[in-house]
C-alpha cells in the first residue's frame, strides 16, 4: 500500500538512536548535512533520472551521461557549490562520465607533478572547465606494469619541443576514462628521452582535440574502446585508446616538479624518490577505499530491507511465515557484510587522516612515510574492493530470484562496481607491493631500526611468535586486546614464515616469484589486521549517542570473529588460536546475529541513501516491494503490446507446424 511503512514494525525495534549513528556513519554533523542535503536535491530533479539506464543505447546512454554532467556543473557553479558539496552531488547523481577522471585524476596529477607555474596556467582552465582532462597511463600491452610503458616523448632541442610517439600498436593508449569521446586534454605518461638516454616514464600535459570543434589534432588518432561489461553500468564512460604519430607538444608542458628537461635538453632529477610520479595513483587509492564502504552499504541496505520484507516457510496453521532475515544462515551470510560495510567506512577515514599527514609531510620535504602510505593505499584499495565486489554478488542471492531482476538495482552495482579491483592496480599487483613492504620490515627486525604505523606489532616479535591466544569462554572474544593479540600474531607469523622460506632461496626475486601465492595471502591479513585495528580504535573512543557505541561494538566483533572463521585455516595452522577457541568465536558470534537482528534495518536506515541513490524496488525505505515490482515490470518495452513481434514470423508458424521457407 502506498504511503504506509511496511518495515515499521522493524524501525520500531531498535535500540539505538539512529539520527545518531548517522553522524557516525557520515563522521560528522557537517558532513551528514551536506550530503542529506544534495542527495535530496539529486533526487528530485528529473535531469538526473536513471531507472530508463538499462534500456538506452550505449549512444544514448553516452549523450544522457553529457546532460547530467554538464547540467551538474551548472548547478556546482550557480549554486556556488563547495568544493565538498559539488563532490557530493557528483556521487549522488550515480553515473560514471568524465567528471570523475577530470576531477578525480587530472586535476590532481597536474596539483601533485605541475610546477607552480604550470598549476597557475592548466589548473585557472582546468577548474572553470574551459579544458576537460583525463589521466593517460595504461596501455595495449602494459597497465600493471607502469615502467613497461612505452609511448616515447622525445626531446627535439631545435624546436625546444617533444615529440609524442606510439612506436607499436601496443604502446596505444588504452582503457583511459573520458579519453574516447570528451577529453580535450590528457596527462600522457610517457618515456622521457633525451639526448638519445632513455629517462623512464614521466607525466606530459598534451592536448588532443580542437577546442573550436573538438576534432582530434593532427598526428592524433582516438577513439571508444567498445562495449564494456553489463547493461548500463559502466557504459556511460568513454573508456579511449589514442595513438600519437610524432606529434610536438612545448617543453614547458612536461609535468616538471619533480624533474626537469632544460632548454638545452639536459635531464635534471631532483633528490625527491621516483615513485612521486605514481602520486596521484596513492591519492585515488584512498579515496577508493571510502567509496568501497559506500557501494557496500548500498548493496547491505537493499539485502537488509528486502531480507525484512520477505517472507518464506515456517506457517503454522496458516498464520504468517517466517521473515528471511530471522534464518540463521542470512544472518550469517547479511550481518558480516553489514558490519563490513561499517569498517571499510572507519578505515577509510583513518586512511584518509594518513594521506593527509604523508601528503603534509611531503611538502616539508619529509619521505619517510611514504613507503607506509603507499602499502596501506594499496593493500587497502584491494581488499575492501574484492571485498566489495563479493560481497554486492553475495547480496543479490541473499534476495533470491529478485535479486537477479535489473530493478533490483544489485546488476547494475556489481557491473559498476567490480572494475574497482582492477583499475587503479590489479588487486593481486596491489597485494605484492604490500608484502614486498613487509618483507622488507621483517628483514630489517632486529637491526635497531623500530617497525613503526601499522607495523609497529612486528616489533613485538618476541612476544606474538610465542604467545598463545588466552581466550577461554566466548564471551573473551569480545575483548579488544585478545582479538587483537589473534589477528597480530597470525599475520605476523605468516609474514615470518614468508620471509623464512624466501630466504631457502639463493635468488630473491626468484624466490619472490615461486612464493607469489603465500605472500598474496601474508599480505590480506596484514591488511585484514589495520581494519580490525582501526575498527577497535574507533569502538574505543568517544561516540556519542543512545546505544550507538554498543550496535558499533557488536559490528566490531562481527566483522572480526566473521574473518577469523572464514580463514581459520591461517589462525590454525600459525597456532594463533586453537580449535576449542574457533569454537567458542563461532558461538560469540551467533550470540552477535542475534543482537544485531532487531537493529538490522535502522543499521542500514543510518547510512541516510535515498531512494533515488538505492535504485533498488527491493530496498525501497517503505517495503512496499510486491506492488512496485509488478509497476516496474509493466514498464518494459515487451509488455507495450500483448502480442509481442515477432509472433506473425515465428511464433504462429511454430505452433501451427507451418514453415513457409524452411529446408529441413
Ligand atoms: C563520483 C565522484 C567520486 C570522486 C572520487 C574520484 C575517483 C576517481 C575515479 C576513479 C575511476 C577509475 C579510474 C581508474 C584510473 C586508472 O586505473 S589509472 C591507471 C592505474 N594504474 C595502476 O594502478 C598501475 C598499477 N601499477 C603500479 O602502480 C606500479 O607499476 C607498481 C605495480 C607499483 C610497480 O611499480 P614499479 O615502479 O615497477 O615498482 P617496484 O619495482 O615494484 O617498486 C619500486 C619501489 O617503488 C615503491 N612504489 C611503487 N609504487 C609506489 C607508489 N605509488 N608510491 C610510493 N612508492 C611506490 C615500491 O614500494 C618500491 O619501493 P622499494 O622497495 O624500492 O623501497
Ligand atoms: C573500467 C576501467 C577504467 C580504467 N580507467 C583508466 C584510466 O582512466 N586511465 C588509465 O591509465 N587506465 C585506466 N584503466 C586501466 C587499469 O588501470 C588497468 O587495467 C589496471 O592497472 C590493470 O592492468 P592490466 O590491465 O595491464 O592488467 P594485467 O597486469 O595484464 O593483469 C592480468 C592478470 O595478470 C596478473 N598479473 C599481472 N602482473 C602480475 C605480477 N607481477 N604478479 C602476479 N600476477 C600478475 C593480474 O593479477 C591479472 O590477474 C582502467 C581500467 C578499467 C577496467
Amino acid at each position: 500500500m502506498e504511503g504506509v511503512d511496511h518495515l515499521a514494525d522493524e524501525r520500531n525495534k531498535a535500540e539505538f538512536n539512529v539520527d545518531d549513528m548517522k553522524i557516525i556513519w557520515a563522521g560528522s554533523r557537517h558532513a551528514f548535512d551536506v550530503s542529506n542535503r544534495i542527495s535530496r536535491f539529486v533526487a528530485t530533479d528529473p535531469v538526473f533520472e536513471k531507472s530508463n539506464r538499462a534500456l538506452m543505447t550505449r549512444k544514448e546512454l553516452f549523450k544522457n551521461t553529457l546532460k547530467k554532467s554538464v547540467y551538474a556543473w551548472k548547478i556546482i557553479k550557480e549554486l556556488r557549490l563547495s568544493d565538498e558539496e559539488g563532490i557530493k552531488l557528483r556521487i549522488f547523481m550515480d553515473q560514471p562520465g568524465f567528471l570523475d577522471l577530470h576531477w578525480g585524476m587530472f586535476v590532481p596529477a597536474i596539483k601533485g607533478q605541475g610546477t607552480e607555474e604550470q598549476q597557475q596556467k592548466w589548473l585557472s582552465l582546468a577548474n572553470k572547465m574551459q579544458i576537460i582532462g583525463c589521466y593517460a597511463q595504461t596501455e595495449l600491452g602494459h597497465g600493471s606494469n607502469v615502467q613497461g610503458l612505452e609511448t616515447t616523448a622525445t626531446f627535439d632541442p631545435k624546436t625546444d619541443q617533444f615529440i609524442m610517439h606510439s612506436p607499436t600498436q601496443t604502446s596505444s593508449k588504452w582503457w583511459p576514462g573520458g579519453l574516447g569521446k570528451v577529453s580535450t586534454h590528457a596527462v600522457v605518461y610517457a618515456r622521457l628521452i633525451t639526448n638519445g638516454k632513455d629517462h623512464g616514464v614521466h607525466g606530459f600535459i598534451v592536448q588532443l582535440r580542437s577546442l573550436d570543434d573538438h576534432s582530434p589534432l593532427p598526428g592524433i588518432t582516438i577513439g571508444d574502446i567498445g562495449m564494456k561489461f553489463g547493461n548500463g553500468a559502466y557504459n556511460s564512460m568513454d573508456n579511449g585508446f589514442l595513438m600519437f604519430n610524432q606529434f610536438r607538444i612545448p617543453r614547458d608542458q612536461m609535468l616538471m616538479r619533480l624533474s626537469k628537461v632544460t632548454r638545452e635538453g639536459k635531464y635534471i632529477a631532483s633528490d625527491v624518490p621516483r615513485q612521486l610520479v605514481y602520486g596521484t595513483m596513492v591519492s585515488v587509492r584512498q579515496t577508493i577505499v571510502s567509496k568501497a564502504s559506500d557501494a557496500l552499504a548500498r548493496a547491505v541496505c537493499i539485502a537488509t530491507r528486502y531480507s525484512a520484507v520477505r517472507r518464506q516457510f515456517g506457517s503454522e496453521n496458516g498464520g504468517i511465515e517466517t521473515q528471511v532475515i530471522d534464518y540463521k544462515t542470512q544472518q550469517n551470510r547479511l550481518f558480516p557484510l553489514l558490519a563490513s560495510a561499517y569498517a571499510f567506512r572507519f578505515v577509510g577515514e583513518w586512511l584518509k587522516w594518513l594521506y593527509t599527514d604523508v601528503t603534509q609531510r611531503l611538502e616539508a620535504s619529509d619521505f619517510v612515510t611514504l613507503p607506509e602510505a603507499h602499502a596501506c593505499t594499496a593493500g587497502l584499495k584491494s581488499m575492501t574492493t574484492s571485498a566489495t565486489s563479493d560481497g554486492i554478488e553475495e547480496c543479490r542471492k541473499l534476495c533470491g530470484g529478485h535479486g537477479y531482476l535489473w530493478c533490483s538495482g544489485l546488476p547494475e552495482l556489481f557491473a559498476v562496481y567490480v572494475p574497482a579491483c582492477t583499475y587503479e592496480g590489479d588487486n593481486v599487483v596491489l597485494q605484492l607491493q604490500v608484502a614486498r613492504f613487509l618483507m622488507k620490515t621483517v628483514s630489517q627486525l632486529g637491526s635497531g631500526k623500530a617497525p613503526a604505523g601499522t607495523t609497529a606489532y612486528m616489533g613485538r616479535a618476541q612476544h606474538l611468535l610465542q604467545c598463545r591466544s588466552g581466550v577461554q569462554k566466548a564471551e573473551d572474544w569480545l575483548n579488544p586486546s585478545m582479538v587483537l593479540e589473534a589477528f597480530e600474531s597470525r599475520a605476523l607469523r605468516m609474514a615470518i614464515t614468508c620471509a623464512k622460506n624466501l630466504s631457502k632461496f639463493e635468488n630473491q626475486e626468484q624466490g619472490f616469484s615461486e612464493l607469489l601465492a603465500d605472500l598474496v595471502e601474508a599480505a590480506i591479513a596484514h591488511c585484514q589486521l589495520i581494519v580490525v585495528s582501526k575498527f577497535i580504535a574507533k569502538i574505543e573512543g568517544e561516540i556519542e549517542g543512545k546505544g550507538v557505541k554498543k550496535q558499533l561494538k557488536n559490528l566490531c566483533y562481527i566483522y572480526a570473529l566473521h574473518l577469523l572463521h572464514k580463514h581459520l585455516g591461517d589462525f590454525l595452522s600459525t597456532n594463533s588460536v586453537t580449535p576449542e577457541q574457533a569454537s567458542l568465536a563461532s558461538h560469540q558470534l551467533r550470540s552477535l546475529y542475534s543482537q544485531v537482528r532487531p537493529n538490522a534495518v535502522a543499521l542500514v536506515d543510518a547510512f541516510d541513501y535515498t531512494d533515488h541513490y538505492l535504485g533498488s524496488v527491493l530496498g525501497r525505505y517503505d517495503g512496499n516491494v510486491y506492488p512496485k515490482l509488478f509497476e516496474e515490470a509493466l514498464k518494459d518495452p515487451l509488455n507495450d503490446s500483448v502480442v509481442p513481434d515477432g509472433y506473425h514470423e515465428y511464433i504462429r508458424p511454430l505452433i501451427k507446424q507451418n514453415f513457409p521457407s524452411a529446408k529441413l
